[in-house]
């Protein structure tokens, strides 16, 4: 997992580092950084125009500087518009003794059709949206296709928000130092950063309560079946979900579930009809399980339901089980005893942000904080769901899931990751990695089968992409070759 820190935690860990090392520079690592990335991604042209947005801070202090680092024989023809007419002055200076020239706005902006390469250094932690001539550049690099190397961060982002104003500049690539910040890991700002290139500066990030899962961690935690197992050791998960209402809920939470991987999934309610008619291994019947998964499909508007909904929930949560608390569930939390240790709520930024009593809005400016207080106050982990995907657990510890494609944006999606997280969390996972397990899964899914793809039948490629990470641990050794395929005793 990457750790991911906020604007505030880097400036802490830099002054660490500086305490530790006084002197050391910093900036002249980190401008070694941008110029070997913007000779990268120059090629071997003749002459490259190289046009630098400079703005007064730091972040164009590593810009600058970088241009003084540019290989001679690249031939580079380097002009800087410094922003407001101001910049940071060692890094000008050392630009300028290395025969770069000042333009103001007016040529810079008749430059853009003539330049090789736009090094965004407007501004990098301390970045704000862009206004004025800054946006208008940013707007004319866009339309006019100008490739661009962001410095940190793609000036008029946040760093630690996940919104993409309009005005910001769009990176085919970003630079970043020491750790990635929220805007690099999460959409719709991430989409703006393009390719995100970790420079780590050598300097220790220092202890953060947020991480990126990557697609590398994901086969080391998935709960691969082992010789001796069976189905009772390998998780049964009870699903309390869908109503005559709302039936097709419950299958795509089977669906979830089986492709997800588990013994056996019950489900005593009455949409188990439905359920058994399209996949008949599941049983209809209640009995022992190992977690529940509920509140998928459940129609809680009709009050005749809701107190049924209401009586079923108390009931399970008195089995003190874990749970996945999902949909209509998460509108009758109030209403019921605190749940038992290890549960997982699965809202959506709307159901989250009825959670808390807040408007939608508010959760969507910070999702991560929003998780964060949703698990403190009800003591369960959360699975916030949508373009952003995160579980916070109740002691603030957030794991962002592996991104995938919008094309999961659609009806059932959550039902099927409801299943899914039920599966894991059965298996015997801690709720907030069943969680970002779950989602991640369904996100790897959707990047390799693209398309419109209805969720009940992309849940038919996960037993793919699960059979690829066993590939994986067997390839680095976690896993031995005879628990995927057994060979049996040969003929000596
Ligand atoms: N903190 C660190 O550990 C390191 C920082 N470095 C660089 O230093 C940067 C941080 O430097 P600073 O703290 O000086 O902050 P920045 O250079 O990111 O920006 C702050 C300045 O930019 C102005 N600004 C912000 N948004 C603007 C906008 N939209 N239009 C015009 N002006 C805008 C602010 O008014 C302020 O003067 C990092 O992003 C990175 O590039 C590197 O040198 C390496 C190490």
């Amino acid at each position: 997992m990457l750790p991911v820190l906020t604007a505030d935690a880097l400036r802490t860990a830099e002054q660490a580092h500086w305490d530790e090392h006084p002197g050391d520079d910093l900036m002249g690592r980190a401008a070694a950084e941008v110029a070997r990335h913007a000779t990268e991604m120059l090629g071997d042209g003749p002459r490259p125009v190289v046009l630098v947005a400079a703005g007064p801070g730091s972040n164009a202090g590593d810009a600058l500087h970088a241009m003084a680092l540019l290989p001679p024989q690249l031939g580079a023809v380097v002009r800087i518009w410094p922003v407001r007419g101001r910049t940071h002055r060692e890094g000008l200076d050392a630009a300028l003794a290395a025969g770069a020239q000042v333009i103001g706005f007016e040529e810079a902006a008749e430059l853009l059709a003539r330049t090789d390469l736009l090094v965004d250094g407007i501004a990098g932690l301390g970045s704000r949206p862009l206004d004025g001539e800054a946006a208008r550049l940013a707007r004319a690099a866009h339309a006019q296709r100008v490739r661009v190397l962001s410095v940190d961060l793609p000036s008029g982002l946040r760093a630690d928000a996940a919104d993409a104003p309009e005005d910001a500049f769009r990176a085919e690539r970003t630079v970043t130092f020491i750790a990635p910040k929220l805007c690099h890991v999460a959409a719709p700002a991430a989409l703006l950063c393009g390719d995100v290139r970790r420079a780590t500066l050598d300097v220790d990030p220092g202890e953060t309560t947020t991480h990126q899962a990557a697609a590398s961690d994901l086969p080391a935690w998935y709960p691969m079946p082992q010789a001796s197992s069976q189905k009772y050791t390998r998780g049964l998960i009870g699903l309390e979900t869908g109503s005559a209402r709302y039936p097709g809920a419950a299958v795509l939470g089977a669906a979830g579930a089986l492709f997800t991987g588990t013994g056996m999934v019950r489900h005593p309610g009455e949409a188990g009809a439905a359920v058994v008619s399209r996949f008949p291994s599941v049983v209809a019947a209640g009995g022992r399980v190992q977690a529940w998964t509920c509140g998928s499909g459940w129609d809680v508007e009709d009050p005749a339901a809701r107190a049924a909904h209401l009586d079923r929930l108390a009931e399970l949560i008195g089995e003190g089980r874990p749970m996945v608390l999902d949909a209509g569930a998460l509108d009758l939390i109030a209403e019921v005893p605190p749940l038992p240790e290890g549960c997982l709520l699965t809202p959506h930024a709307g159901e989250l942000a009825r959670l808390l009593g807040r408007e939608r809005e508010d959760v969507e400016a910070d999702p991560l904080g929003a998780a964060r207080e949703a698990a403190a106050r009800t003591g369960a982990s959360v699975l916030l769901k949508g373009t952003v995907q995160a579980a916070a657990d109740p002691d603030g510890r957030v794991v962002l899931a592996v991104r995938g494609p919008a094309w999961t944006a659609q009806a059932g999606s959550g039902d099927v990751l409801a299943g899914s997280a039920g599966a894991l969390l059965a298996a015997g996972l801690p709720a907030s990695r069943a969680g970002v397990l779950a989602a991640s899964l369904q996100a790897v899914a959707a990047t390799r089968s693209p398309g419109p793809i209805p969720p009940d039948r992309l849940a038919t490629t996960f037993p793919e992409v699960i059979a690829s990470w066993e590939d994986e641990l067997v390839r680095t050794g976690d896993r031995s070759p005879d628990e995927q395929a057994p060979r049996g005793v040969r003929p000596s």
